[in-house]
């Protein structure tokens, strides 16, 4: 079959988005969030733990919270609207089955960041970003072995939304150093981590440092090939 003509798209500067393991004790795991963040650049830190009380969230925040905002990251909290109001978090993220956006806005005030999960879905993204979502989350884009994901996303959502809309997208699910290419050059704003950083063999520090290089490696242009594209050819 002959080729079509690739469609071009030049991409923008991509930054990582740090997610905290899942269960932490926070005394033990503030050094390893200092490595993380001092290794190098990192736009935020969402908190999310599991099967806690909101007793071992605000102890969380009290100790990860400075660490973050001490160095500009901001810091989000994953599920819970109040509570990130009340501990001074930058943000809160929430999905399709936690607190309703608007709500979490309403929560949270006109100035916090309010991030909505849109696991594959361009609708779901288009009411996030139409009600005034901060940035919208595609996932999973791998297999992840943090949580049981039910959907899976293809990078081409990402370049699909950021030809079209200004709202920043953040690209989660499984994503390493070794794969994290194709959502860099299809235009992922943030590039957001569990494992890829914190199980890294040689330390969290490393695992920033590699999926750094990582980005800058990865190519600059999206090439397509559509259906109209080939027929043109033929
Ligand atoms: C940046 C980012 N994207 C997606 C998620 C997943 O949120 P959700 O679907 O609510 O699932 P849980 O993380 O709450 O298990 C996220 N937390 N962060
Ligand atoms: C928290 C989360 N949300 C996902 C989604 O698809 O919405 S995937 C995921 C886990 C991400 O961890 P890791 O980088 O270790 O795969
Ligand atoms: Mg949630």
């Amino acid at each position: 079959m002959a080729k079509g003509k690739p469609s071009q798209a030049e991409t923008s500067a991509c930054r990582l988005y740090l997610v905290t393991p899942p269960v932490l004790e926070p005394a033990a795991f503030a050094p390893r969030l200092i490595d993380a963040l001092d290794a190098g650049d990192v736009a935020c830190l969402q908190l999310r733990l599991k099967n806690c009380s909101d007793d071992d969230v605000r102890r969380a925040c009290d100790v990860l919270r400075p660490i973050a905002q001490d160095r500009d990251v901001a810091f989000i909290l994953n599920d819970h609207p109040r509570l990130a109001r009340e501990m001074g978090c930058d943000g809160v993220h929430v999905g399709q089955t936690d607190t309703p956006y608007r709500d979490a806005r309403k929560i949270m005030g006109a100035d916090a960041i309010v991030g909505v999960t849109c696991h594959d879905s361009r609708h779901l993204a288009m009411v996030a970003a139409e009600e005034g979502a901060d940035y919208v989350a595609f996932g999973a884009f791998f297999p992840t072995a943090t949580k049981i994901a039910e959907h899976h996303a293809e990078p081409e959502i990402l370049h699909w939304w950021s030809e079209l809309m200004e709202v920043p997208c953040v690209a989660i699910g499984g994503i390493t150093a070794a794969n994290c290419a194709p959502l860099v050059t299809a235009g992922a704003d943030f590039l957001a981590v569990v494992s890829a950083v914190w199980d890294h063999s040689d330390g969290p520090g490393a695992g920033v440092r590699a999926l750094h290089a990582a980005i800058a490696a990865a190519p600059k242009v999206w090439t397509t090939i559509t259906e109209t594209d080939e027929a043109d050819a033929d």
